[in-house]
């Protein structure tokens, strides 16, 4: 849970974002709290927080929508504002939805958004519209009116839009809110194929389920300010766990667990013992056993070993449901 690693069998080569400080203001409330993101080429990045913590202004801040108060951004390993115009045309963003004409097809609707763009080429726009559509899963429907589009199709049209020149980089601000089940899956696949093309995702979300099944990486931010952030495996692994023993031999079982260094207490006793649970070092403590710690089945051998009669052993580990709640303080919205 700590600085950024890489993400395994892809090329790595440093930071696509990284803030330091950043903050933004309004007024007397602190929207976002000296942020310091670190996200590595190549992730998909999930940018997970309840409604309110900070995200859609870290974002626009990101893109240059909107000024930070204080704090420093590079995008593309450039220092931001500065280097805006360079780095820009190399980012594709979904942030509040481009809007569509809905009596236009989505390839007229595309043409139109292009030609509105300072860096768009108008002799490869044909090109680069019909590539987009196809890219996204629209090609048989180019040629439809937009109100026609079901939700997941319009979000995907709004992808598309973003992916009109080719990106590094691409920033999607909550692409799933309000899509039914079937556009939300649309929607994930396409972001998982985008991840693989070798774009860097940065995805928001208030779900965490949705961050489990696409991301690479995550930051939790609660009330504007970042509380954990890395891989999602570190960040799994690093929720606590225990043991949980059921025994009718409490009192030997309890000299043991101490022996080994742990601390073991008394739980509500069940119909076949007594339950003991005692918290385990962590992280990673069933792979390899946690500081000074010895492994679970050395921990059963030494029980046995000793004439316990082990009647349930377990080793519990805090979901990362769990961990979320405890990092952000608030129930986690964790639907789909
Ligand atoms: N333009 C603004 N003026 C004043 N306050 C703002 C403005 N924009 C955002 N805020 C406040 O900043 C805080 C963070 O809002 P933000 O939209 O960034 O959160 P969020 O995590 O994206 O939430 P949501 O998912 O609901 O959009 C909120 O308390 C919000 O009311």
């Amino acid at each position: 849970m700590t600085g950024p690693a890489g993400v395994p069998g892809r090329r790595t080569y440093g930071l696509t974002i990284e803030t330091q400080g950043l903050t933004k203001r309004f007024g007397q409330q602190v929207a976002v709290d000296s942020l310091d993101l670190a996200v590595p080429s190549g992730a998909v990045f999930g940018f997970l927080g309840p409604n309110g913590s900070g995200k859609t202004t870290t974002i626009r801040m990101l893109l240059g929508l909107a000024a930070a108060s204080a704090g420093t951004v590079r995008l593309l390993g450039k220092e931001m504002p500065g280097s805006f115009q360079d780095v820009l045309p190399r980012v594709g963003a979904l942030v509040e939805g481009p809007a569509f004409y809905p009596f236009l097809s989505g390839t007229a609707n595309l043409h139109r958004l292009d030609a509105a763009g300072r860096h768009a080429d108008p002799a490869t726009r044909r090109e680069r519209v019909g590539l987009a559509l196809e890219r996204v899963g629209l090609g048989h429907a180019a040629g439809k009116r937009v109100h026609a589009y079901s939700l997941g199709m319009k979000q995907r049209l709004g992808i598309a839009n973003a992916l009109l020149s080719p990106r590094e980089l691409l920033v999607l601000d909550e692409p799933t809110n309000g899509l039914d089940p079937q556009g939300t899956r649309e929607v994930r696949n396409l972001v998982r194929s985008l991840a693989a093309d070798g774009t860097t995702v940065f995805v928001s979300s208030h779900l965490l389920a949705e961050v489990e099944q696409i991301c690479t990486h995550a930051a939790v931010m609660s009330a504007g300010r970042l509380v954990a952030q890395g891989p999602l495996a570190e960040l799994r692994r690093s929720g606590s766990s225990r043991l949980r023993l059921v025994t009718p031999d409490a009192g030997p079982a309890s000299s043991v667990l101490a022996a080994l260094g742990l601390s073991p207490e008394t739980g509500a006793a069940q119909p076949d013992g007594d339950v003991l649970v005692a918290a385990l070092a962590t992280p990673g403590f069933q792979s390899e056993a946690g500081a000074g710690q010895p492994a679970a089945e050395d921990i059963v051998a030494e029980l046995v070993k000793a004439g316990v009669r082990v009647r349930g052993f377990a080793v519990e580990r805090e979901s990362l449901e769990d961990r979320f709640v405890e990092l952000t303080g608030e129930g986690f919205d964790v639907a789909q």
